[in-house]
């Protein structure tokens, strides 16, 4: 997938006072092929105050992906609008860090070496470039692993690379695809930590894609539930569990138990068969 360092609009065009970090009007989406159109997006309307933590969940095919390319400028709506901060976003967003769920290491590079990138796409001078990178590694717990190319790292690892790499250039809105879906239970644990202990600590808007329920609860101040395409909003579940949050006691919460009743409840009942 790509990324969105190669920025056009300059990021402090993103900014306005009291508008919602992001909002989506009558967002449509239709993509046409040799196969056909698709129509994926239909009226969706969303929006996310400054530091909100919001997750989204929803089958697959049914659009996550294509919300954060338009919040992003990767991609443009057919009907509707999408704002950052109030403005439209009409090209690349450079008020936007994107962590997408594919592996987006340069091979080439050593963990330091990618981590950099998104500063010398900007042009910061080399001491500045090696202070943030620094800083950046320690705060992911990567020290000692500066000099290692992607292919001598474990996915956690890389994982957490990538996450440094999106944080370097300080982005108030994180968008995350499914960023810790291919690892073990126990690493997910680790990385959702280290995520709140961030998020807690420089409060970014976070959108965050996942097809685990229990992650989004764990992390998330509201749950989009989507439908299958063309998507439309089935669930809006602020979550009531307070901050700070353990990740590893979240599930026993008594409010746990009903918030994950009622996604559970939105996300199935697409795949019901008539009995
Ligand atoms: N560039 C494109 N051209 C044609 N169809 C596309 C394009 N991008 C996405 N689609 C289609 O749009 C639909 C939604 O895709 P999207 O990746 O947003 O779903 P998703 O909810 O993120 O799925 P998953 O959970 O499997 O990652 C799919 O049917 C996909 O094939």
């Amino acid at each position: 997938m790509r990324s969105a360092h190669l920025s056009v609009v300059p990021a402090q065009d993103c900014e306005a006072p009291h508008a919602p970090a992001v909002e989506l009007r009558g967002v449509g989406k239709t993509f046409s092929s040799r196969s056909g159109r698709v129509d994926v997006l239909s009226g969706l309307d969303f929006s996310l105050e400054n530091g909100e933590f919001l997750a989204i969940v929803g089958p697959s095919g049914s659009g996550k992906s294509t919300v954060l390319n338009l919040l992003a400028g990767l991609d443009q709506p057919s009907a509707g609008s999408v704002l950052c901060q109030g403005e439209p976003v009409a090209a690349v967003n450079t008020g936007i860090g994107y962590l997408t769920q594919h592996d987006s290491l340069l091979p080439w590079r050593t963990v330091e070496q990618n981590i950099a990138v998104p500063l010398e796409l900007r042009n910061f001078d080399r001491a500045e470039i090696a202070a943030r990178v620094h800083e950046q590694i320690a705060q992911v717990g990567l020290d000692g692993f500066e000099r290692h190319y992607p292919s001598q790292l474990s996915g956690g690892m890389r994982k957490r690379a990538m996450l440094a790499r999106t944080l370097i250039y300080d982005p108030p809105v994180l968008l995350m695809d499914e960023p810790f879906g291919p690892l073990d239970a126990q690493l997910k644990l680790v990385l959702q930590a280290e995520l709140l202990k961030l998020w807690s600590a420089r409060r970014k808007t976070v959108v965050f894609v996942t097809h685990d329920i229990v992650e989004a609860i764990t992390l998330a101040d509201r749950v989009l539930v989507f439908s299958p395409r063309p998507c439309r909003i089935r669930l809006d579940e602020p979550i009531t569990i307070p901050r700070p949050r353990e990740v590893h006691e979240v599930r026993f919460h008594p409010a746990f138990e009903e918030h994950y009743r009622r996604l559970w409840a939105a996300l199935e009942s697409p795949v019901r068969r008539p009995s």
